[in-house]
């Protein structure tokens, strides 16, 4: 996250570290959402390689243990059957992590909202922005848990020429696009967008400009999570 602050400790409580083992130790690489106590939503990019993975909820300072992280390992991730990783900008950049037990819910940890299928946001709707990611381009990542006030940029915007172009498509959701914006190492995380009074998770962190993190004109891009409230239905049915 570039800008915004450090969040206060637990402020989002659905918000989860995505881990993967590397020379003996897990290293953070991107977040995600608890949406049910044994599954987590985040994004495809962040798990289309094959590595040993590890969910940390009730998480704040990387480096340090309080005592309320739950740390559970991944038994099973499930890619959306349209993601290309070759091109982002295709979409579909989502997948649910099947958890190898099941949470357990407290005042660190919670479930997320999710928005109806096919909610649309307002230009300006406030929305924050939450990870671990870089907090400048090219910079380290926070060891705190950071947020982010990104509002909404309509799809007209979002999708004109000086902006995103027809990179973004309706499946995703933009957001922010002057100082502050998400950076790598928040993928797959939420933006959280105030819905009559209550946060509701309306976007899965997707891509920023190559060009740097907070490019102006080209606001986060974020996976729109009420493009696939049927998918998420169908993946957990099933299982
Ligand atoms: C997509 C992820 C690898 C990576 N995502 C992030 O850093 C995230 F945190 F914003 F989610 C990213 O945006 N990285 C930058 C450096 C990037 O590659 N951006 C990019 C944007 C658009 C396109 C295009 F146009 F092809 F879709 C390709 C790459």
């Amino acid at each position: 996250v570039v800008g915004g602050s450090v969040a206060t400790p637990h402020a989002w409580p659905w918000q989860i570290s995505l881990q993967y083992l590397s020379g003996g130790r897990y290293h953070h690489t991107c977040g995600g959402s608890l949406i049910r106590r044994g599954w987590v939503m985040t994004a495809a990019h962040c798990v289309d390689s094959s590595r040993t993975w590890r969910v940390v909820l009730g998480e704040h300072d990387l480096n340090s243990d309080s005592g309320r992280e739950q740390i559970i390992s991944v038994s099973r991730v499930y890619i959306h059957s349209g993601w290309n990783s070759a091109s982002v900008a295709k979409g579909y950049d989502i997948a649910l992590l099947r958890l190898s037990s099941e949470a357990t819910l407290n005042s660190y940890v919670q479930l997320a909202t999710l928005p109806p299928s096919g909610q649309i946001l307002p230009n300006a709707n406030p929305c924050y922005i939450t990870g671990w990611g870089r907090t400048s381009t090219g910079g380290s990542l926070s060891a705190k848990l950071k947020q982010a006030s990104l509002p909404i940029v309509d799809h007209q915007t979002c999708s004109s020429s000086s902006w995103w172009g027809s990179t973004v498509k309706t499946t995703m959701v933009c957001a922010g696009g002057y100082a502050e914006s998400g950076c790598n190492g928040d993928s797959g995380g939420p933006l959280n967008c105030s819905v009559g009074g209550r946060y509701v998770v309306h976007g899965v962190t997707s891509f920023v400009s190559s060009s740097g993190c907070n490019t102006t004109r080209k606001p986060t891009v974020f996976t729109r999570v009420s493009a696939y409230i049927g998918w998420i239905e169908q993946v957990r049915g099933h299982t």
